[in-house]
């Protein structure tokens, strides 16, 4: 361990990847940039964190990038960060880069699948205390923090079959304390080609802490870092505790990059 308390070869691979010409960073909101609470919408990155991000938007060849399970407005919301910023919502759906793109829509049969499904998922919400439906715009998430462990479970069950018994290829993701259902179906996998793509990144890091973002470090490559916070299998090269070490090595990889950026190399 450093003196900072991160893992010496977190620290080594943090400094290499400040090196690179232009870089991306990308990072999953609740759960990584922000303590986990029971209201979505009080969700905000911690303090620390959100000072590491805005130093590195101000960084040159250095994009920032949120990539969230949240709709686009409720990410831009919680996150409120300047437009610079590149946000992802929706798992990949719904994108906001530089000059933002049309608004998301559905084509008529994924609004009456979307329809459907919003029928079957509020009968489920209903059905059980402290269950409750988030709308996004391409389907549902429903959250069970506040239930019982048994309601919680049996409400995810309901849910799961209800809706396949009337909806076919459905993308469903389970969270943390959520089970999510899309009618449109994409992965925090391809929004991070995607982004490697259109910033000309050199190298990636990514840090996320859930299942879903599994799929974002499954599309790292040789000279990328991913970065898992918390507990949980991972194909991440590296791990920290919480929140509060993710805000610490983003600030280490801000002030590695101000220090000797793509330019003075
Ligand atoms: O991809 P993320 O940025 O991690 O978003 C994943 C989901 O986050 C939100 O739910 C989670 O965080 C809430 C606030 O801490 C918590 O109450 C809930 O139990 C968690 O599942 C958000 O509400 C979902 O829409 C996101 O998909």
């Amino acid at each position: 361990m450093t003196e900072a308390g991160l893992p010496e070869a977190l620290v080594g691979d943090l400094r290499e990847l400040a090196r690179v010409r232009r870089l991306l960073v990308a990072l999953d909101f609740d759960g990584t940039l922000a303590p986990e609470v029971d209201n979505p919408e009080r969700a905000r990155a911690l303090p620390e964190a959100r000072e590491a991000v805005l130093r590195l938007l101000a960084l040159s060849s250095t994009r920032v990038a949120l990539i969230s399970g949240r709709s686009l407005a409720s990410l831009e919301h919680v996150s409120g960060l300047p437009d610079n910023a590149l946000l992802i919502g929706s798992h990949g759906i719904e994108i906001r880069l530089d000059n933002p793109d049309d608004a998301f829509v559905l084509d008529a049969e994924e609004e009456e699948r979307r329809e459907l499904l919003n029928e079957v998922l509020e009968e489920v919400a209903d059905s059980f205390d402290n269950v409750w439906l988030e709308e996004k715009p391409a389907g549902f998430a429903l959250h069970t923090r506040l239930a019982s462990e048994h309601n919680s479970r049996v409400a995810h069950l309901v849910a799961l079959s209800e809706t396949q018994a009337e909806l076919d290829d459905l993308k469903i993701r389970e969270g943390k304390n959520v089970l999510e259902f899309a009618v449109r179906s994409t992965t925090k996998g391809e929004a991070v080609e995607h982004l490697r793509r259109y910033t000309k990144a050199d190298a990636v890091f990514f840090a996320g802490d859930d299942v879903t973002d599994e799929d974002a470090f499954a599309a790292l490559g040789a000279g990328d870092l991913g970065l898992k916070c918390g507990t949980g299998r991972t194909l991440a090269a590296h791990r920290v505790g919480g929140p509060p070490q993710v805000a610490q090595v983003l600030s280490l990889l801000a002030t590695y990059r101000e220090r000797g950026g793509p330019h003075e190399q």
